[in-house]
């Protein structure tokens, strides 16, 4: 499960999250829309406990507002750009996490469970010796994506993750991000500004506007709804509600 109640982040004068306050329960898969320097990635950092709230508090799988550290045995994350170890091969970034910490799995251990995560996420076994520098940005976002799930964790997050895709491959991460999700039984949140992956990701929406969670419903009701707000945002409409700056 995820939990925010009423988080607050100020950066001076900027009050980016004004009492945020939302529930993921277990199993379901919350996609946050919003647009660019609404609050998504501040968000995210205030869930992971890379930024301290100003106010409000969070659970996540169990744990009330985490450490970093600590979190990062609990859950997944798949970063925007995939934020892999140039210097070490592919299968040692897979299971990265797996080879440290109080029960370490040894190399070859290691290894055989990498090619095993690669496998999910489309790779074959010979990836796991290349390095990130050697793979193109979808197979990239697909080792990220093995690493994210490496530790079967309960509770998954992912940042804009079709960001720099074309969209064929856009289509195809968020194919295998549905299906792990579901496959895990993981609750996933996911931040992104990209309509084609509330479509394939969401069981439910929110809207981030204004620093609080504006708009929430199903996927349907997300396209459906006659909400202003909502409107100009799934349609990419420059009239609106919201300003835009030409
Ligand atoms: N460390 C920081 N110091 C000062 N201001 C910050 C900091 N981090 C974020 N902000 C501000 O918080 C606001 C929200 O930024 P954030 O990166 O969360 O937006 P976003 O919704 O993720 O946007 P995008 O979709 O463009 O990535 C912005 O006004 C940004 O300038």
């Amino acid at each position: 499960m995820i939990r925010a109640h009423d988080l607050e982040k100020s950066y001076g004068e900027n009050r980016v999250l004004r009492g945020v306050s939302f529930e993921v329960p277990k199993g379901e898969s919350l996609v946050v829309i919003g647009g660019s320097g609404t609050g998504k990635s501040v968000l995210l950092k205030c869930l992971l406990g890379l930024e301290r709230a100003d106010r409000g508090s969070v659970e996540v799988a169990g744990l009330a507002n985490p450490k970093p550290q600590v979190l990062a045995q609990h859950v997944g994350m798949l970063f925007q750009g995939a934020a892999l170890f140039d210097s070490l091969p592919v299968w040692q970034n897979v299971a990265f996490r797996l080879m440290r910490g109080r029960n370490p799995l040894g190399a070859t251990e290691a290894q055989a469970l990498a090619v095993e995560k690669l496998a999910r996420v489309g790779l074959g076994p010979e990836t796991a010796m290349l390095f990130p520098a050697e793979l193109s940005g979808g197979m990239q976002k697909r080792v990220g994506l093995a690493r994210a799930i490496a530790g079967d964790p309960p509770v998954l997050f992912f940042d804009e993750p079709t960001a720099g895709l074309d969209p064929v491959m856009a289509a195809v991460i968020n194919a295998l991000i549905r299906e792990i999700t579901r496959d895990l039984g993981a609750t996933a949140l996911t931040i992104t500004h990209d309509m084609r992956t509330v479509r394939d990701v969401a069981d439910r929406v929110a809207k981030l506007h204004e620093g609080r969670f504006y708009w929430q419903g199903s996927v349907a009701e997300a396209f459906a709804t006659e909400d202003p707000v909502m409107r100009q945002f799934t349609r990419g409409l420059t009239e609106g509600p919201v300003a835009t700056l030409r």
